[in-house]
Formats: C-alpha cells, sequence, structure tokens
C-alpha cells in the first residue's frame, strides 16, 4: 500500500507505556451500564512496556520481552485495536509495523494493556501526523477500556467517572515505588463483581499541593483501594505481598494498585526502594517486583493536566516521558 501524502516520515518512533498506578481507589456507585464509578488518583511512574512504530505496507505487531508468552500479536491486542480504532477514526489507510517490548505483567492492576493502548495512540498520531478532534479521541479512548483516557494522557491526575473523567492531580514531590506482583493475573470485571459495597464513602479532599513527601502519605493513609478485598478474596497471594512490601525498611505506605494483584511500597528515596525490591526479590523470587520513579508533578505549563483532550498537534502528552 502506498503511503499517503501528507505523513510525516519520520521513524521508526518509540514510546514508553508507562505502568499506572492507582494510589487510591473509592468505588462510589455503579451505573445503569454496569461500570462503576470511580475516584482515584492515578500517577505514572517510570517503568512500562516499550512500543516502536515504523511505516510498513500492511499493520503488523510483534511481541518480545519476558511477558511477550502471555499475549498474541492478533486482534485482539489492545495495540492493535487501537491502532484499528485511530485508523478508522482519522479515515488512514497506512500500514504500521509494531514492537511491543512486553516488560509488565498482564491483567495486574497496573494497565498494562490500557497502556499500550495509550501509547499505540500517541505513536500512531505522530507518524500518520493525524488525530480526530479531542471528543473523538477521549470517546475511542474510553471505548477501548476505563483506564485509556488516562493511559493516553499518562500524566498524573484524578480520575472520576467510570475512570474517563480526568482533572488536575495535586502537586506533589517525586517519590520512589517498588511494585511488587504475585505473577498469577487477576480479572478487572471478576474483582468489581465480587464487591460487597458499591456505595462506599469518599476519602478526604485533597489539597492542591502537597508540601512534602510525608504529607501526601499521610493523606494516603486516610484512603483506601475498594477493590483490595475483593481482590484478597479471589486470590489471597494478595496479602502476602501487601504484608512483604509494609515490612520492608523505609516503606512508608503499601497499598494495592487498580484491581491487582499488583501492590506497590511508597519510598523515600532511591537507595530504599532498589534495597527493599532487592529483599523482596530474594524472599519471592517467583513473583515480579521492580523499583520505580515517580517525577515530581509541578503540573503542566497551560494548566492542563493530564487531560486526554489536551494533547498538542503532534500527539505527544504533557510529562510523558519520550
Ligand atoms: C480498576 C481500574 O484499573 C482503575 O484504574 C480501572 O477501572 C479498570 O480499567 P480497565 O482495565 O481499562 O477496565 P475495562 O477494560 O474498561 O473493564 C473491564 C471490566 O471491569 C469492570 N469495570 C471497569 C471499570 C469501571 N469503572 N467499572 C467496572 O465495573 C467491568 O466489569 C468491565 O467489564
Ligand atoms: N497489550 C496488552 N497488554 C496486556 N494485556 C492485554 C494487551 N492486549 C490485550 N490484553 C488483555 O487485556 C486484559 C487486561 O490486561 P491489563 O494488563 O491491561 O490488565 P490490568 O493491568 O489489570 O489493567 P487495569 O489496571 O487497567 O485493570 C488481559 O486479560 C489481556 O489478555
Amino acid at each position: 500500500m502506498a503511503a499517503e501524502p501528507g505523513l510525516r516520515a519520520a521513524d521508526p518512533l518509540t514510546d514508553l507505556a508507562r505502568a499506572k498506578v492507582n494510589l487510591f481507589l473509592h468505588v462510589r456507585g455503579r451505573r445503569p451500564d454496569g461500570r462503576h464509578t470511580l475516584e482515584s488518583l492515578a500517577v505514572f511512574p517510570q517503568i512500562g512496556d516499550v512500543l516502536t512504530a515504523e511505516r510498513s505496507p500492511i499493520r503488523s505487531l510483534s511481541l518480545d520481552g519476558p511477558f511477550a508468552m502471555e499475549l498474541g500479536g492478533g486482534e485482539d491486542n489492545l495495540v492493535m485495536r487501537a491502532t484499528e480504532a485511530l485508523a478508522a477514526a482519522t479515515g488512514i489507510g497506512a500500514g504500521v509495523s509494531l514492537r511491543l517490548d512486553k516488560r509488565l505483567p498482564v491483567a495486574s492492576g497496573i494497565g498494562g494493556g490500557s497502556a499500550d493502548a495509550g501509547a499505540a495512540l500517541r505513536l500512531l498520531m505522530r507518524l500518520w501526523g493525524r488525530a480526530p478532534d479531542a471528543a473523538t479521541l477521549g470517546r475511542l479512548a474510553l471505548d477501548l477500556g476505563a483506564d485509556v483516557p488516562v493511559c493516553l494522557a499518562s500524566a498524573p491526575a484524578m480520575m472520576r467517572g467510570a475512570g474517563e473523567a480526568l482533572s488536575p492531580a495535586p502537586l506533589m514531590p517525586g517519590f520512589w515505588l517498588v511494585l511488587a506482583n504475585p505473577l498469577r493475573q487477576l480479572s478487572t470485571g471478576a474483582v468489581f463483581g465480587a464487591l460487597e459495597r458499591r456505595d462506599n464513602p469518599p476519602g478526604p479532599a485533597a489539597p492542591a499541593r502537597f508540601a512534602s513527601l510525608g504529607d501526601l502519605v499521610a493523606w494516603l493513609a486516610r484512603q483506601r483501594n475498594d477493590l483490595e478485598a475483593p481482590a484478597r478474596d479471589r486470590l489471597p497471594a494478595v496479602a502476602s505481598v501487601l504484608g512483604a512490601l509494609r515490612w520492608a525498611p523505609d516503606c512508608l505506605l503499601a497499598r494495592m494498585s487498580g484491581s491487582g494483584a499488583t501492590c506497590f511500597g511508597v519510598f523515600a528515596t532511591q537507595a530504599q526502594a532498589t534495597a527493599a525490591a532487592a529483599r523482596i526479590r530474594d524472599a519471592e523470587p517467583g513473583w515480579w517486583t521492580a523499583p520505580a520513579p515517580v517525577a515530581a508533578w509541578e503540573g503542566a505549563a497551560d494548566d492542563g493536566v493530564g487531560r486526554a483532550d489536551d494533547l498538542p498537534a503532534d500527539g505527544g502528552v504533557p510529562g510523558a516521558a519520550r
């Protein structure tokens, strides 16, 4: 297939599909369409899958990396679903050769597939030089999954609605996370389905800025992840992972992310996080354990923090890693 006129030639392009970590997650209700209404603060540590896009006569996806064997590169892969959805929305007929280095565990509560879909949308808008209008892009992302809008922005955000209503995250200092997963998949739908209560109370309101990591941690300690109990019921290993993080020296707070089973510990320094990760890896070699930094968040220059409708023309996103 010939390249379409007006398309950009600068490829291959690479993007980091950063993991999404829900620092807290409240399930507030259930909508008539069956999706739950949420309140959550999502951040994006500097760790993720790596997606590369290159012009090609056909559309294809190949996978490598430690978790590639758990996925196929066919039309069900969220990267291909995002590619086809964007092509349809923009009327693009061009091909693309995509390569996904799958480094995040699959179905693990850190939005791996959603992050890949978000990265595919960002990359292809750059490669193809075309983007749908903001409303169409937002709908397209949400149709791919509740986490895809925030993963498309890949910047700290408060999530509401089913996850698609994004607003600026409070400003916060940088910190380190240790992510740990028992390498047992948890289905997001099954965890939501096992909730005992769907009308949980809100937590304390967020300030505009956390002046110190101590302030952020003290505030988070009063929030919850309402999916933790149903996840633990389905997979008791979640409690072991949380325990290992909580007991690690210098861990300031440990929680589960999303629908699990990945849990995270918050640490002040790289040395503390790498030491804790090494210790957990030694004790539990069958788990996936990784330290990762979360950058200080000072907001976006245009104040459009973390909103998918604020994509600059090149498809890049404020705060996104390139
Ligand atoms: C738990 C979170 O990870 C928090 O960020 C997300 O809400 C889940 O986002 P996701 O994995 O992109 O979820 P989707 O692929 O859209 O939905 C998977 C399943 O989770 C349930 N689901 C998801 C999101 C939501 N707000 N309410 C739900 O009830 C639905 O049963 C749905 O069939
Ligand atoms: N590129 C992909 N990476 C991971 N999973 C994918 C991908 N494409 C499709 N999937 C499917 O999506 C499902 C959810 O995977 P994902 O890794 O996004 O879950 P998750 O981390 O629990 O997400 P969330 O935190 O958004 O609930 C898996 O069952 C998997 O088969």
